[in-house]
């Protein structure tokens, strides 16, 4: 481990006097390794029974489970199949205190690489909306990766800053997580980079960037919505503080104490006077009910966390103002998906306006002035998605066809307005146009279930040599008996869904007695 800035430890003593020994203690602990059970894509009792890891419980965390160090869960394919996210401790902690329910709509503001956002998605079952932001560009491509590769099938991604996102989205969000960016000293025994880059300006460096965030975040929660600040860092100037000033500006919100539990030790309002040479009053003292994660109080690494409601929206002119926003441009998307949803429904014989798609009821004749090359308007372009699912898929899917260039999204019937923002991914990603064809995408293949969703499917087991040289993306030789059909009279040439143990890596395209790998090129194993 990179050894501790002086001016750190000394103010770690002052902070926690007695304490102090044995959080210094702490550091020649062993490093802790956590994974999270991808509840979309499994019970997490199924996966303690065929798990390659010995398991031992996470407190805080549904789910989540220390693997010894050793392990290396990232080259398992398992992984590839997103069975779990490899996720410290700790940070598990801040989405468990969200409370997310299914249906809710909910930000993730500061996202990347979305260890809580595949967290999210889990808690939501695939009902209500997740928008996921990052202001990175290259940490979204990332965050992005791990949407599709958990099979989240109900996000957004957005590549926005909050100052640009709150106006778009006023009292939008059920519940809102900011993961602030921070100093990351709780991450110091685990990160040595976060040692390295760290400075004794860094704390009010980051506590102006953070205070901003928290500003434009609560500008986009609905009234009773809740909101969850945490950081990775010890800094009071980063924490309490910035809580303690978000009250005092924002008397709509309080903060929801969070009871004693699992080791997690309550806020420090006394240290907001200790930086600041202040007084507490009975707003500060309400800060008591933030919660630090000790790493000499419990087996993780250091956090803090706040859960703030906003008890009222309408009693400040400035929020009466956001809540009465026209949404001219939301209705005007939403009559063209509508548009083209009945268009759909009428050349598939189909009338009862449900979005659902199944084998039987979508394989209608090519609607009129559909092109035969290349594909000229948004219509062919759901036309000939629906059709490959009509053929291809037993899924039910909902949500709004989208079409961006060649790319067709399914994007969640809560979708909010998005013009004017940069969006990385404006639904789920399905697949891709390629003339008069349409070429189902890897992620499409990650939000399947093999029981359910697919119609021809290939099922290898962890320990065959198939599983890895498909993940490296060679052509197999695959008999066609071991295809796996929904129905007897199915062909057996096509699209399948390649799983190991039963959950889906990817696509292939069976033909001959080969398999045509379709694993993506950037993903593969090396
Ligand atoms: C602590 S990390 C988030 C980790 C993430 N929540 C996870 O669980 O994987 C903070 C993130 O905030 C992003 N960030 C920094 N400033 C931001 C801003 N003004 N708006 C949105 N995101 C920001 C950083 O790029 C970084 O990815």
């Amino acid at each position: 481990m990179a050894k501790l800035p002086d001016f750190f430890m000394r103010k770690m003593e002052c902070l926690l006097q007695d304490e102090y020994p044995a959080f210094l203690d702490s550091y020649e602990q062993p490093r802790l390794q956590g994974i999270r059970v991808n509840g979309l894509k499994m019970a997490v009792d199924g996966f303690q029974e065929m798990s390659p890891f010995p398991l031992s419980p996470i407190r805080w965390a549904k789910g989540g489970f220390y693997i010894p160090e050793t392990e290396r869960p990232g080259k398992h394919p398992y992984y590839h199949a997103g069975l779990y996210y490899v996720q410290e401790p700790s940070a598990m902690a801040p989405v468990e205190l969200l409370d997310v329910r299914p249906g809710d709509k909910v930000l993730d503001l500061c996202a990347a690489p979305g260890g809580k956002t595949t967290q999210i998605a889990a808690k939501l079952e695939g009902k209500g909306l997740l928008v996921t932001n990052d202001n990175q560009p290259d940490r979204v491509k990332a965050l992005v990766k791990n949407v599709e590769l958990y099979g989240i099938t109900n996000a957004i991604v957005l590549n926005e800053t909050p100052e640009r996102l709150a106006p778009a989205m006023p009292g939008f969000f059920d519940k809102i997580l900011v993961d602030a960016p921070c100093s990351g000293e709780g991450m110091f025994r685990k990160d040595d980079s976060m040692v390295k880059g760290w400075d004794e300006h860094s704390p009010r460096r980051y506590a102006d960037m953070q205070s901003g965030i928290l500003a434009k975040a609560a500008d986009m929660l609905k009234p009773g919505g809740r909101l969850v600040y945490s950081t990775c860092t010890f800094s009071p100037e980063e924490n309490e503080q910035i809580i303690e000033a978000f009250l005092r500006e924002r008397p709509g919100f309080r903060v929801v104490s969070i009871p004693p539990q699992h080791g997690f030790a309550p806020g420090r309002p006394d240290w907001i006077a200790q930086v600041q040479g202040g007084r507490l009053d009975e707003l500060s003292r309400t800060v008591e009910g933030t919660v630090r994660l000790w790493p000499h109080k419990l087996p993780g690494e250091g956090h803090f966390a706040a859960v703030l409601e906003r008890t009222c929206g309408r009693t400040d002119p400035e929020s009466e103002a956001m809540f009465t926003r026209p949404k001219k441009s939301y209705d005007r998307n939403a009559q063209s998906d509508s548009r083209m949803k009945r268009r759909f429904e009428e050349k598939a014989g189909r009338t009862d306006g449900k979005q659902r798609i199944n084998g039987r009821s979508a394989n209608g004749g090519r609607p009129e002035g559909a092109s035969r090359s290349g594909v000229a308007s948004a219509s062919d372009g759901e036309y000939l998605f629906r059709s490959f699912a009509a053929g291809q898929l037993n899924a039910e899917l909902s949500g709004n066809v989208k079409l961006q260039r060649d790319y067709v999204y399914l994007s969640p019937e809560e979708a909010p307005d998005l013009d004017g923002l940069k969006v990385a991914r404006p639904g789920w990603f399905v697949g891709t146009l390629r003339g008069d064809r349409f070429e189902p995408s890897h992620a499409l293949a990650m939000g399947m279930k093999r029981d359910t969703d697919s119609v021809r499917s290939i099922d290898f087991v962890t320990g065959e040599p198939e599983v890895i040289r498909y993940l490296k993306g060679e052509t197999l030789q695959i008999s066609e008996e071991r295809l796996r059909r929904s129905r007897p009279d199915l062909q057996a040439k096509g699209y399948c869904l390649v799983c190991v143990d039963g959950y889906p890596l990817g696509w292939g395209k069976w033909m001959d007695g080969m398999l045509k790998n379709e694993y993506p090129p950037g993903w593969r194993w090396s």
